[in-house]
């Protein structure tokens, strides 16, 4: 087994001969889609997931093509603990909804809740945080902006959230420096919250200056978006920040290499974002990758992570889907090829 995923790249057609395709429902809305889709990959060392978002282009979805290569062609490092904790997610759901939406988690320790989402106001981010708390005065809770807010209105939203006592804040504003600015703004008004950088480092160049520039508390690292599990664990042993994994809203296939990767940190001081399997309806893989009493267990992900052959045809993508991700698995082969990660 190679250890450098640089080394051997497969051929497309081993990759097209083990590629099925899924399109899978989910039970909330979420990044606006009510649907996933996903290219599986088999491969002679188990599964893997190849499902950027429908809108990213080739050069960063094949960085996610490099993930799936890596978990089917190359397996995952050894664990080092037997179960991830993880936090369950509450999409920007009206406040009226999020204990139905924690049900479907089980019980948890933290939360991430979705905020600052277009087209709603404070007031709704305010809501949806205090009927967690509510439901859950005692776990963890952290907020995700997804660089929804400017920096003015992240203060003054995190300010107000402060208030329920929360774990971090997960991308309030885009960009390094304007995380920094946020970071530096609340600490200096005598109410600092912790900032994790999610964007400003699965989208960077260099995934690096997140550290170098004091931007954030911790990192969020994500197996896919950084190409796979042994790279995304040497951006975190450089950046020298305490690494929360979150899923992309993979199937247990994709989840699996955030639980390898999870596993295989020396320090895991955060619960995990790997929970997300509770917002698919339906998955492929039985039983599927959904948090038991607030943890993902760690071993035989490889088992884990293998498709039930009739799951996978009962959410086959229609004919053109596939044919539109077979077409993408092709231009992003090419750009691996060209250049690899
Ligand atoms: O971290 C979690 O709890 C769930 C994962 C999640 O929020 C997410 C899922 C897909 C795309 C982006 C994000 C994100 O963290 O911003
Ligand atoms: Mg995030």
């Amino acid at each position: 087994m190679t250890t450098d995923p640089a080394t051997a790249l497969p051929d497309l057609s081993e990759l097209e001969a083990g590629a099925a395709v899924v399109r899978l429902p989910m039970t909330v809305k979420f990044r606006g889609v009510t649907e996933r889709e996903a290219l599986l990959l088999r491969g002679p060392e188990g599964w893997g997931e190849f499902s950027p978002f429908l809108e990213y282009g080739d050069a960063e979805a094949s960085r996610w093509l490099a993930s799936g290569i890596e978990a089917a062609w190359q397996g995952f490092p050894e664990p080092l603990r037997a179960r991830v904790p993880v936090n369950a997610t509450v999409p920007a759901v009206p406040a009226g909804q999020v204990r139905d939406v924690l049900a479907a988690f089980g019980p948890v320790q933290a939360v991430k809740v979705k905020v600052a989402e277009r087209g709603q106001a404070l007031a709704d981010d305010i809501a949806r945080v205090a009927a967690v708390r509510d439901a859950l005065p005692e776990a963890d809770l952290r907020v995700d902006a997804n660089a929804g807010w400017t920096v003015p209105e992240a203060v003054e939203a995190l300010t107000r959230l402060g208030e329920f006592s929360l774990e971090y804040a997960e991308q309030p504003v885009p960009g390094i420096n304007g995380l920094a600015e946020v970071r530096a703004l609340l600490e200096a008004r005598g109410t600092p919250v912790k900032i994790a950088a999610d964007e400003a480092v699965r989208k960077a160049e260099d995934p690096l200056r997140v550290a170098r520039a004091r931007a954030a508390d911790l990192i969020v690292v994500k197996a896919a978006p950084l190409g796979g599990v042994r790279r995304a664990l040497r951006i975190v042993q450089e950046a020298g920040l305490p690494a929360v994994v979150s899923s992309a809203l993979d199937t247990s296939v994709g989840l699996a290499a955030g639980v390898a990767l999870a596993a295989a940190l020396p320090s895991l001081p955060h619960a995990c974002g790997l929970g997300t399997g509770a917002l698919l309806a339906h998955d492929v893989v039985r039983p599927p990758l959904v948090p038991e009493r607030g943890s993902l267990p760690a071993d035989s992900l490889g088992e884990r992570a293998t498709p039930d052959p009739e799951l996978l045809e009962r959410f086959a993508a229609p004919e053109d889907r596939r044919g539109w991700w077979l077409e993408r698995l092709r231009r992003c082969h090419a750009v691996l090829a060209a250049t690899r990660v």
